[in-house]
């Protein structure tokens, strides 16, 4: 399943009957379980690729993918919000972004120094 037709479905099921559709159940729940849930996704991935389990962290990150979606989707950020942000960054090494980000943080004048 692409990652559009995942989050169309997500989408579909703001609203829906949250006795027929687990993502309907969570959305239900609201912002904060979704953040939750996908916290819990997100180490269990973590866990399989320290242990190195290739086939089972396949699935623990198909999971943590489809949790962040439903995150973002409780706070009505789209996967084409994401996109763009993803399209802005093309191009630009996280390298020289962290450099970047260092130099200015240089030049910014310390709090409390005059
Ligand atoms: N990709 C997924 C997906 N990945 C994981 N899950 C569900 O996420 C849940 C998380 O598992 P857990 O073991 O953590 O759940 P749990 O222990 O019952 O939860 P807690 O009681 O601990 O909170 C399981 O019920 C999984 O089935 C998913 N549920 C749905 N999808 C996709 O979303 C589509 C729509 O699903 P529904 O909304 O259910 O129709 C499906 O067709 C799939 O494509």
């Amino acid at each position: 399943m692409s990652l559009h037709r995942l989050a169309a479905t997500i989408e579909s099921r703001k609203g829906a009957d949250p006795e027929s559709s687990w993502t309907a159940k969570l959305l239900a729940k609201g912002p904060e379980k979704a953040a939750q849930k996908f916290g819990e996704e997100a180490v269990e991935a973590i866990v399989e690729a320290v242990k190195g389990d290739r086939e089972r962290l396949v699935g623990e990150a198909a999971d943590a993918i489809y949790h962040l979606l439903v995150m973002c989707a409780a706070r009505d950020v789209t996967l084409s919000d994401i996109e763009a942000e993803l399209e802005r960054r093309e191009g630009r090494s996280g390298i020289a972004e962290k450099a970047s980000r260092s130099d200015s943080a240089l030049k910014k004048p310390q709090s409390g120094s005059t």
